[in-house]
């Protein structure tokens, strides 16, 4: 992409001298001003760059603090900020202001140009951080207070290349989340694709991620280059053994992954978006994620809080599901009425929205239509005598199937193929969603249920 001008923003010292060099061999046209109110002078004139670098030690004074005082700047800009090794932290924090993205200096000539063209590419920053109507749907994460804020600072990261760390319990939405995240970026007509960082051997993790050469000779691709233009999302990032986080971590310094083969360096544009359930800061302590890589994913933190800290949304996704499935299953329910809403406000919902969803699939599996009984609903803690959250086998509340005679009433009228679905499903809740794990856990391979999965997607789109 060349012929666009690229300000640099810093001291005139031999090394920018070079970075400079690189870009106009490259084909862009450089102005280069050495100070901070200089270059802001010319910005407020209304001048427009392809992209910005903006040093951190400039003529008169701190780079870092001028764009604080300056954040307009950033969003108008596509701002790539230059930092010391030592200085990774401000890089993050620049980004967090509303930088494009930030490089380690020193840094390699095909990493500033890869970004720069990122930069150009993405095209003038919007004026605002207001995004399209479409792309966060009001009613999408749920209406409580919570999650009214987290929409708001969705809205404000979703147009940046910076890393998101989402956080929160299992089952909580943090997939969904980033899902939102890249239907905002302006990304999502490309790849969103998701990773499971946890319960995979390493080889399995480092061929999903980086690509491997299959046994007659070709190349498969990685997760990674899969998501070129796009997201690509890394659930249960803390997870991640040792020597992939390295990997990984090269990854993001440089932005390129080697062919599987090794004879070809690919550039890669992607947006890298993370979560855990975790605390990220602890697994840091204790040794087991590298605090550099933190560094990188963690720019931007996003905490999804549990379902039981928005009792208000339970309802409104309990709905949602029910609409949903009973679609799926061409059956006709009830809208939920009080005494129903009254059950789910009133439940702690252990496993959050992936046991919310479960309970409301199963209750439609279970029944034809109508009215939805009671005691599909799981009862408040408060008034099981044991206060227990265990749901049984079919995780209905009230109603737990532990017992063959039981089981066989709950089960009275299922097809088989009904009663493998929900014991498959619940056994993926139980797996924390990880399908090779609930496949070990019934004893068959994942092949299995990967296989089972896609023709139920498929019978769920073909009606
Ligand atoms: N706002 C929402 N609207 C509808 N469905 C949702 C929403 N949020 C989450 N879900 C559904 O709830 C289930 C759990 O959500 P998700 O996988 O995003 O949680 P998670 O926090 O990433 O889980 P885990 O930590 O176990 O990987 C998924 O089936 C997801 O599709």
């Amino acid at each position: 992409m060349p012929g666009k001008t690229v300000l640099i923003v810093g001291n005139l010292s031999a090394r920018a001298e070079i970075y400079a060099a690189h870009l106009e061999r490259a084909g862009h046209v450089i102005c280069h001003i050495a100070s901070g109110a200089q270059a802001l002078a010319r910005l407020s004139e209304g001048a427009q760059f392809g992209a910005v670098l903006w040093g951190m030690r400039l003529a008169d004074g701190d780079g870092l603090a001028l764009l604080r005082a300056h954040p307009d700047l950033l969003r108008r800009q596509r701002v790539i900020v230059a930092v010391p090794a030592d200085a990774a932290a401000r890089g993050a924090e620049a980004m967090r202001l509303g930088a494009f993205d930030f490089l380690i200096k020193p840094m390699a000539a095909k990493r500033l140009i890869t970004l720069v063209e990122a930069a150009i590419q993405a095209g003038p920053a919007p004026l605002d951080n207001t995004l399209p109507a479409y792309a966060l749907p009001a009613m999408s994460l749920g209406q409580s207070p919570a999650m009214v804020a987290l929409r708001r600072q969705l809205a404000n990261v979703a147009a940046s290349r910076a890393g998101v760390l989402i956080t929160g319990e299992a089952g909580s939405g943090k997939e969904h989340c980033a899902s939102e995240i890249h239907h905002a970026s302006g990304r999502g007509d490309r790849p969103f694709v998701a990773v499971h960082c946890a319960s995979q051997p390493e080889a399995q993790l480092d061929a999903e991620l980086f690509g491997h050469t299959s046994g007659h000779g070709i190349e498969r691709p990685g997760a990674i280059q899969n998501a070129h233009l796009g997201t690509l999302f890394l659930n249960e990032v803390c997870d991640l053994p040792p020597n992939l986080q390295l990997r990984l971590l090269r990854f993001l310094q440089t932005y390129t992954v080697d062919q599987p083969s090794a004879l070809r360096t690919i550039d890669v544009d992607v947006r890298v978006l993370c979560s855990t359930s975790r605390d990220p800061a602890q697994m840091v302590a204790q040794g087991r994620l590298r605090a550099d890589l933190l560094e990188r994913l963690d720019v931007i933190r996003l905490a999804m809080p549990p379902l039981r800290q928005r009792r208000e949304d339970a309802a409104m996704l309990a709905q949602t599901f029910l609409d949903r499935f009973a679609a799926e299953e061409g059956k006709r329910f009830a809208p939920l009425g009080p005494q129903h809403i009254a059950a789910i406000e009133g439940y702690d919902w252990p496993g959050n929205l992936r046991e919310l969803r479960s309970v409301l699939r199963r209750a439609v599996l279970m029944h034809a239509g109508g009215e939805l009984p009671l005691r599909c609903l799981p009862a408040r803690h408060a008034e099981r005598p044991d206060g227990a959250a265990g749901m049984g086998v079919t995780g209905m509340g009230g109603e737990p199937c532990g017992d063959p005679e039981r089981l066989a009433r709950a089960m009275a009228g299922m097809t088989l193929d009904e009663i493998e679905r929900i014991a498959i499903e619940a056994a993926i809740e139980t797996a924390g969603g990880s399908l090779p794990a609930a496949a070990r856990a019934l004893g068959v391979s994942p092949s299995t249920l990967y296989r089972k999965r896609d023709r139920w997607i498929n019978e769920a789109l073909t009606g």
